[in-house]
């Protein structure tokens, strides 16, 4: 069977349509996962029912043939797994136990342990593995440690994530041992869901924008190379994707210094800066802004076909420039896949 498009791109190969797959593709802006998800009792027995969890990875796979499947799952059942605890308040989102002092790190369970709470993930890829179509690649993913730690520090999501830098800032020897735990934690995660079946992962640094200068370098770029070099050498072949979401200029150059195969963009960053500045390097991924999928129309169509002609001449996997909203119109989604298919 010819190579899978999405690995053909992140290889570095020049596709005239480029491949397609979207950030939140299993989630609540379709009506089938509000059906399964209804089954499943609550989000986060969702994620650790394999078949549920398999059921709702694959539903966007046969309403719109996308190129690729995320695991569903979330970012945050690794802090879970190391000990922390994690609720989700109806319409608001989650709440974890926070992590301010040394003693509440001391009780944080080892790296090596995660695995007893995160094995149906693993049970997820494996069913997906036989379920999947041929040309499907399926991919893996992991928040990334400054990300994460945003939600362990904080205890939920910020706007700021002021309750990290206050950390960094108060107690830089915890905050450090934070972000080391969890950075020896992502590595054992995305290892076993690659050793399960994943074709590739994807490191998601949702927050590191919010990192500047130094504090970019020490807390973004360099715990994504940590992880993508012991990734490499536990699995060499095995492609991953690098989203450290908002960075602006320091995109340039992040796959060279971390080994990333890809670069994910968000929307902040015009395509065509993106292809003379970060596609040389390789294979970029995006760009469009998710708001799209909620309004439609001409504007859609015309800002798809624009991100495809800027990124035609290099590698290109055409996603969102962020997750796709519950308000979104599952219409929009077709039309966007029309538009880069049909040759835009
Ligand atoms: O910062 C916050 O407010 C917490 C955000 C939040 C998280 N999980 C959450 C929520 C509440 C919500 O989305 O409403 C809770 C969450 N995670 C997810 C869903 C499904 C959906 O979006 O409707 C939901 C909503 C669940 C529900 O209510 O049914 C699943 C999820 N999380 C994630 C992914 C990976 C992806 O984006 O494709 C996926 C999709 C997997 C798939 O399509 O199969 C990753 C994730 N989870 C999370 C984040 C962090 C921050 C962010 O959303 O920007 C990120 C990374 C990111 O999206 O940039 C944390």
């Amino acid at each position: 069977m010819a190579e899978k498009t999405i690995l053909r791109a992140l290889k570095g190969e020049v596709l005239p349509t480029p491949p397609i797959w979207m950030m939140r593709q299993a989630g609540r802006y379709l009506p089938e996962y509000k059906a399964t998800r209804a089954q499943a009792g609550d989000f986060l027995s969702l994620c650790y029912n394999p078949e549920l969890a398999a059921e709702v990875t694959l539903q966007p796979i046969r309403r719109y043939g996308f190129d690729a499947a995320i695991l569903f799952a979330d970012i945050l059942l690794l802090p879970q797994a190391l000990g922390a605890d994690l609720w989700f308040v109806t319409g608001e989102g989650p709440r974890l136990s926070t992590i301010t002092r040394q003693s509440e790190f001391d009780a944080l369970k080892p790296a090596s342990d995660v695995h007893e709470t995160l094995s149906p993930i693993y049970e997820t890829v494996k069913i997906l593995k036989r379920e999947l179509p041929a040309e499907t690649t399926l991919i893996g993913f992991a928040g990334a440690p400054w990300t994460v730690a945003t939600y362990m520090i904080a205890g939920r999501g910020t706007k700021d994530q002021g309750p990290a830098h206050a950390l960094k800032a108060e107690n830089r020897a915890l905050f450090e041992a934070i972000l080391e735990r969890l950075t020896e934690g992502t590595i054992e995660y995305l290892s076993k869901q690659i050793e399960a079946g994943a074709e590739v992962v994807k490191l998601f640094d949702s927050w590191a924008g919010s990192l500047k200068g130094e504090d970019f370098d020490r807390y973004a770029l360099a715990p994504a190379k940590r992880i993508i070099t012991e990734l490499k050498a536990r699995h060499p072949g095995i492609p991953v994707i690098a989203f450290p979401r908002e960075a602006g200029e320091k995109y340039v150059g992040f796959a060279k210094a971390t080994g990333a195969d890809c670069v994910a963009l968000d929307n902040s960053v015009a395509p065509e800066w993106a292809a003379a500045n970060v596609q040389v390097d390789g294979c970029v991924q995006g760009n469009l802004a998710s708001s799209h999928m909620v309004t439609g129309g001409e504007a859609l169509v015309r800002e798809t076909r624009e991100i495809v002609q800027a990124f035609s001449k290099g590698p290109h996997i055409f996603n969102l420039g962020h997750g796709i909203t519950p308000d979104a119109d599952p219409e929009n989604v077709q039309l966007m896949i029309d538009t880069v298919r049909g040759g835009a």
